[in-house]
């Protein structure tokens, strides 16, 4: 069974607290809006799929309930509480697409509606079917991306690179089910090269912010796979790594592909991507099309989120609701990792990068898998 990041039924959401794993395993409520962008600002959820997912059903969650928005409200009522409530959780976290993506599809259905004349009632069934079916695709399209990547690897990699008909593979960001509503989109790339025996070993990296790569992907690979075939690096190993072993393929996750394939992903993913064309290893993006984002043109148009200092220099932090509080800071429970908390040296501390799409060689999506033609081009219109 998949580790469960979101539990929905209608009327209730919870999200198992990112922020306190590997450790701990507590499952916290979000009745609303408000405890959406508050659970997905501080990272309590996280993942591109993740977080449009979660801001999805807490609306859902919000509208069910008559206290956010009465029985009687009208369907010119509910629409207009929709789009504010939408607009709000957009501002959440900007770098992921997936989540402007879910409010601009969400939007259209409840406008839509309107349109057609429905009532107060059936507009708001309207926006519980569709948010709720957000969680069900995501889960299928991951597994389709599974399927299709690991074809894809067994296909296009070197025999040189295998060993027994078997790869090693090295992840980087936090790609599998915690990410998404089940199952992964990197993560659930190594899952189906594992099912099809196609699988000798998958590495990841510890990976920033709160280093998610130590604490939610080395957990998730010794859930989905046998700890054995498990390892974890630091992020500055990964040049060494290659050097010394045949490494098959560097698998990624995105946070937003851009029209001509260049990626944002997690602060890192653009080293690997250099380091991976030096050796001659194959770099793949698994993404859904949730991800891809046709209005952007390019990667430098992409917005990156810088997060807050004290994520560089505390560890078992406490959580706080501002982190860049230092007042706030429980010197009890934390431990400082650099001189910046007393000595003011600055932080640059980016969440994610940019990897153009020329050290990519495959972007795989529930789709399919576009590789680049003659003019080096991915030309993703295709899955649109
Ligand atoms: C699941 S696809 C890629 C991910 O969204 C991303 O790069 C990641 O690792 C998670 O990002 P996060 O900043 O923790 O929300």
């Amino acid at each position: 069974m998949s580790l469960e990041a979101i539990r929905y039924t209608r009327g209730s959401l919870t999200v198992l607290d990112q922020l306190l794993l590997p450790h701990t395993s507590v499952y916290v409520p979000i009745q609303t809006s408000a405890d959406a962008f508050d659970a997905i600002r501080r990272m309590v959820v996280r993942g591109a799929p993740a977080i449009a997912i979660v801001a999805a059903l807490a609306l859902a969650v919000e509208i069910h309930s008559s206290a956010a928005l009465p029985e009687t409200a009208t369907a010119a009522e509910v629409s207009r509480f929709v789009e504010t409530k939408l607009d709000y959780l957009v501002g959440s976290r900007p770098t992921a697409v997936n989540l402007a993506d879910a409010v601009y599809k969400l939007k259209n259905i409840v406008r839509r509606a309107v349109e057609e004349g429905k009532e107060g009632r059936d507009v708001r069934e309207t926006y519980l079917v569709a948010a709720e079916k957000m969680l069900v695709d995501d889960v299928q399209d991951n597994r389709n991306i599974g399927d299709f990547g690991a074809e894809w690897i067994i296909r296009e990699v070197a025999p040189e690179k295998k060993e027994k008909g078997g790869v090693r593979v090295l992840t980087h960001c936090n790609t599998g089910s915690l990410a998404t509503a089940g199952y992964g989109t990197a993560l659930g790339i190594i899952r189906s090269l594992y099912t099809k025996q196609s699988l000798t070993h998958a590495y990841c990296t510890e990976t920033r912010p709160y280093n998610q790569g130590s604490r939610l992907t080395a957990y998730e690979l010794a859930h989905d796979l046998p700890a054995s075939m498990a390892t974890l690096i630091t992020d500055s190993m990964a040049a060494s790594l290659l050097q010394r072993y045949p490494i098959a393929a560097i698998i990624v996750g995105a946070d937003r592909v851009a029209r001509n394939g260049d990626t944002a992903n997690k602060i890192g993913t653009y080293q690997l991507a250099i380091v991976a064309r030096h050796h001659g290893v194959k770099f793949i993006v698994a993404a859904p099309t949730t991800s891809v984002d046709m209005n952007t043109l390019r990667g430098e148009d992409i917005v990156i989120e810088e997060r807050p200092a004290n994520e560089v220099l505390v560890v078992r932090g406490p959580v706080v609701k501002s982190p860049n509080a230092l007042q706030e800071l429980d010197p009890e429970n934390t431990a400082t990792v650099a001189p910046g908390i007393t000595t003011g040296v600055a932080v640059y501390n980016p969440s994610f990068d940019v990897t153009p799409k020329d050290l990519i060689d495959a972007i795989v999506t529930e789709k399919g898998v576009a590789t680049k033609d003659a003019e080096g081009e991915f030309r993703l219109e295709r899955f649109f």
